[in-house]
């Protein structure tokens, strides 16, 4: 009976501990598991800085920093989610903290010739303002440390690429800023064919021509309004319908009301009974509302003349990451040489190395000279560079891309007021053009009020047009800004571009 009860007894020991050697196991598996999953989750998830973006939604902007972009579910989805090349290129509501390039290129950090260099090569003496002296030594008294303009000297130099042929890149590699974490410099690329320059479209009647494009916005705008207004005698319930196709398609609530008062008042006085004379009623009073008295020109046409001292004209491109800036910035690059002037690119947005490689590639097709900075350098370096060459080799005009990163509003107005300060050292900032992506509907509204907070916005880029259903934001923010639609993206090719005109765009509305 002992010695049974002692093997029992033994015999559960055993048991007992090999259980415990399985639940160790078991323990350690799983909680491995578990901290690889997290890992995973968090190398996948971009980081969500205050005022950031979150990816795969819609854009969500918020001022102050603090608040998350709203649960996936709640978002509208997005109409160009699906986007068609992903190559390192940026995809709208792509989180802006997080570099977007599948792999990164390494950095070539060329420095410009100095100062001295330019002027005895070129025998003319560089123009330099009053107060630049205080930007390139970081002697004035009324910038801090951070606010110098980087020079060469400083780790911070600035790369131009004169297109085609350039022969100034390659050079010499730096050891860039201390405190980021660089990949090797890619070797210099050997003496490239020389690019050729394309053929770029006419640039009279793009509306007109795009206008297949804005398909998705006349079917739901245009033809359901005329199929409202044309259908004879409207009640009340016809009136609130009519009210909302115009808030479906993002006009908003003040412009509704608006255009809807209207409608009732010239319906009833003028005897609106034809489709045709609800078309004509309905084609005025949607151009009426765009209406602005101010110019729609985009101002890209120097100073005087640029081979007799004239100063360029200084555009800035501004805008959230993803609304279509580097694009709209070659897009508009293309008209400009297309019409005969000469322009340069400045690749100030530093954030992303891909975004400057993607304006070089548009530079190129355009020969267009391109001043690029290292990525992460300070954008307002490469901007003040690109205004200093432009003026130097005598363009009509300067194109600045600027960065788009939101981590704060404060960190926002820090830098794009400082690219604006720094460049104006230099030459008068004509325009600035606040792109925004017409499929982000309220949140578009949300960061132009920001924007125009920091800088003082002159034009609006609408882009994405041709994704949308719901153009009637251009009436929004118009309202909103009281600045005028300038330009209006219909589309990824590069001369899908077009001016924005209040008649043609209403004319492609209805259809
Ligand atoms: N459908 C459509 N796509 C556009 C239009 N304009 C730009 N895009 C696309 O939008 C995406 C983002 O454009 P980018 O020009 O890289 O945007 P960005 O604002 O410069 O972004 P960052 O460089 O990250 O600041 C690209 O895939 C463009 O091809 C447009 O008018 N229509």
């Amino acid at each position: 009976m002992g010695a049974v009860s002692t093997s029992n007894l033994i015999l559960v020991v055993v048991v007992v501990a090999v259980l415990l050697v399985l639940a160790v196991v078991a323990g350690i598996v799983l909680a491995r598991r578990r901290r690889i999953s997290l890992r995973e989750q968090e190398a996948e998830r971009p980081a969500v800085q205050g005022g950031g973006y979150q990816a795969g939604g819609g854009f969500s902007f918020s001022s102050g920093g603090a608040t998350a972009a709203p649960a996936e579910a709640d978002q509208p989805e997005h109409p160009v989610r699906e986007r068609p090349e992903t190559e390192g290129q940026p995809g709208v509501g792509d989180d802006a903290a997080e570099p977007r390039d599948s792999a990164r290129r390494g950095i070539v950090d060329v420095p410009l010739p100095a100062e001295g260099e330019v002027e005895a090569e070129t025998g003319t003496p560089r123009e330099q303002p009053a107060d630049t002296t205080d930007t390139d030594t970081g002697s004035g008294a009324t910038e801090t440390d951070a606010e110098r303009v980087q020079d060469g000297a400083d780790g911070g130099s600035v790369v131009a690429d004169e297109i085609p042929g350039d022969d100034s890149t390659g050079t010499a590699t730096r050891v860039p800023d201390q405190g980021r974490v660089e990949t090797p410099p890619e070797p210099a690329p050997a003496a490239e064919p020389v690019t050729e320059v394309e053929e770029i479209e006419p640039t009279a009647g793009r509306l007109e021509r795009l206008r297949g494009r804005l398909s998705r916005s006349r079917s739901t705008f245009g033809q359901g309004l005329l199929g409202l207004l044309g259908a004879g005698d409207l009640d009340e319930d016809s009136w609130e319908e009519v009210e909302d196709t115009l808030l479906l398609a993002d006009l908003g609530a003040a412009t509704t009301t608006e255009i809807v008062e209207r409608l009732r008042t010239e319906i009833a006085s003028r005897g609106v009974r034809t489709p045709d004379d609800a078309r004509a009623l309905l084609r005025e009073v949607l151009i009426d509302a765009l209406s602005t008295e101010a110019q729609r020109s985009v101002r890209a046409l120097p100073h005087g003349d640029p081979a007799d001292g004239g100063k360029p004209a200084v555009l800035l491109v501004v805008g959230v990451n993803g609304t279509g800036k580097t694009t709209t910035t070659g897009k508009l690059a293309r008209v400009l040489v297309a019409d005969g002037h000469r322009v340069l690119l400045g690749a100030a947005d530093t954030f992303r190395a891909a975004a400057v490689e993607q304006l070089a590639t548009w530079g190129e097709r355009v020969g267009a000279e391109v001043v690029r900075g290292n990525e992460g350098q300070d954008p307002a370096s490469v901007a003040f560079e690109s205004v200093s060459r432009a003026t130097d080799s005598g363009v009509d005009a300067v194109l600045i891309d600027t960065a788009g990163r939101l981590h704060t509003k404060t960190g926002l107005m820090d830098e794009l007021g400082k690219v604006k300060r720094v460049v104006e050292k230099r030459a008068q900032v004509d325009e600035v053009l606040l792109v925004l992506d017409a499929t982000t509907g309220q949140n578009g509204l949300v960061q132009a009020r920001v924007f125009s907070e920091v800088v003082d916005v002159t034009g609006i880029v609408l882009t994405k047009l041709d994704g949308t259903a719901k153009g009637g934001i251009v009436f929004q923010v118009q309202r909103e800004l009281g600045v005028p639609v300038k330009l209006v993206g219909l589309g990824e090719g590069p001369d899908d571009l077009a001016p924005f005109e209040p008649a043609a765009f209403v004319d492609a509305l209805l259809g």
